[in-house]
């Protein structure tokens, strides 16, 4: 197969062929042999598949949220190509045989995907380090959905487990002794509680983060693990990542949303870390915008309607975000609020070298054809309805993105969308087609 007439977001116009699962030649003026395939991208960008490094596809254990079948097609429809999975299912991927059963889950998934282990008081870690782990987490210094919270000398032990295997620790840095107790206890309750989504931010304080963030920071550098700081959502945090010699990764919720939109959110605003307020959003965009940042991955987090319209304190805490990270991000592009260079490093070069993902990441000859195919200029609605993860909503309603024409993984078309002149439409079922291709474990 052959794309001509690409841009790339380095400025080059490309012919791109594809032999098989890998990139066989980039090129300015590549001729079509006679029964090639040619896709022409002129106007077009082409962008390397983003790798999400952070997704709950909720199986085994929490299908009606997501399965990694719909959760694979809601990445691949959002330019997604590899996902890396966290450990709070049910069961929890803590022992070699967990492990297998997630795997024998993910094998339905039409894109590739790494599977994470993950710590709790009884893991296994004899037979979790015996299979093919993408890497160690998000191992949780507190309590967040799943319960799988550890003490800070169980957390030590499993990062020195973790450097004698030789795999990067992922974090969620939040240090449960600095919450504000009392913004939960003091909360009269009662009709319209969720009303009062803002006091989730208050109780999950910004000082609970940077303080875990430094404690996992320092355990990282007396052992000399890689040690990756999940969903960063303050300033503060990020910067004592960076001090700490941490990776560290941020979410579209936490760049795009504030405690301002809480009003609007309820409790389908309630993560774990919080919204912030607005002058901290505004920070973490900056520190994302100037390469403090090293990812941005989005921990999406499933939950259906139902779950989330509870009160304040009864409804599970996460958003679902892996179909619209990319498009929100372009849109940044487009308005000229980050480079397009900047997207990729933080989509796909800089995950897939955290994560050894030796294949991935850029676009390059002999590397897998994991390719997204993008209008720059077509900015669309974000619709809940349009989406298609399980749970059927988003936080990001209304705002605007710019999605995937085409998304390719290893080659194989894996989402594909007719484009549509009016520019107006909707995406829909009518207009979008998905490919079967059974995705792989990056790690086989
Ligand atoms: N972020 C969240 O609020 N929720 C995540 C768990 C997590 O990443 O902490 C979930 O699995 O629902
Ligand atoms: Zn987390
Ligand atoms: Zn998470």
């Amino acid at each position: 197969m052959l794309i001509t007439n690409a841009g790339l977001v380095d400025g080059r116009t490309v012919d791109c062929r594809i032999d098989g699962e890998r990139i066989a030649a980039i090129d300015a003026d590549l001729d079509p042999a006679a029964d090639e395939s040619v896709i022409d991208a002129a106007g077009k960008l082409l962008f390397p598949g983003a790798i999400d490094a952070h997704v709950h596809f909720r199986e085994p254990g929490y299908s009606h949220k997501e399965t990694w079948t719909t959760g694979a097609r809601s990445a691949a429809a959002g330019g997604v190509t590899t996902v890396i999975d966290m450990p709070n299912t049910s069961p929890p991927t803590t022992t070699g045989e967990h492990f297998d059963t997630k795997a024998a889950a993910a094998s339905k998934a039409c894109i590739d995907y790494g599977i994470n282990g993950g710590v709790t008081g009884d893991w296994e870690p004899d037979s979790l380090f015996d299979r093919p782990l993408c890497a160690l987490g998000e191992v949780f210094l507190a309590d967040s959905t799943g319960d799988m919270g550890v003490a800070p000398d169980d957390f030590a032990d499993a990062v020195d487990r973790a450097v004698a295997a030789d795999v990067t620790v992922t974090v969620h840095a939040e240090d449960e002794t600095l919450f504000d107790d009392a913004a939960r206890d003091g909360d009269a309750g009662g009709a319209g509680r969720a009303a009062n989504a803002d006091l989730w931010s208050t109780y999950r304080t910004a000082e609970a983060e940077a303080e875990a963030v430094t404690y996992a920071t320092e355990v990282g550098q007396e052992t000399g693990a890689d040690i990756h700081i999940a969903h960063t959502s303050t300033p503060e945090g990020i910067d004592a990542a960076v001090d700490g010699g941490a990776t560290c990764e941020v979410c579209p919720h936490h760049l795009y949303l504030s405690r301002e939109d809480l009003d609007d959110l309820g409790t389908y605003g309630r993560m774990n870390p919080p919204l912030r307020s607005e002058q901290r959003r505004k920070a973490v965009f900056e520190r994302v915008a100037d390469g403090t940042v090293d990812i941005v991955a989005t921990d999406h987090a499933p939950h259906t309607r139902e779950e989330k319209d509870a009160g304040l304190w009864d409804a599970p805490s996460g958003v679902p975000g892996v179909e619209t990270m990319l498009p929100l991000l372009l849109e940044s592009a487009r308005q000229g609020d980050l480079s397009y260079e900047r997207v990729v490093d933080l989509v796909a070069r800089n995950p897939a070298d955290i994560f050894d993902l030796d294949s991935k990441g850029r676009i390059e000859v002999g590397r897998d054809a994991d390719l997204v195919l993008v209008d720059p200029d077509d900015a669309r609605e974000i619709r809940g309805d349009d989406t298609h993860s399980k749970c059927g909503w988003t936080p990001f309603e209304g705002r605007r993105g710019v999605f995937p024409e085409l998304t390719m993984v290893r080659g194989q078309v894996v989402y594909e969308r007719t484009p549509d002149e009016s520019n107006v439409s909707d995406r829909g079922a009518d207009d979008e087609r998905f490919g079967d291709v059974a995705g792989e474990n990056v790690r086989l």
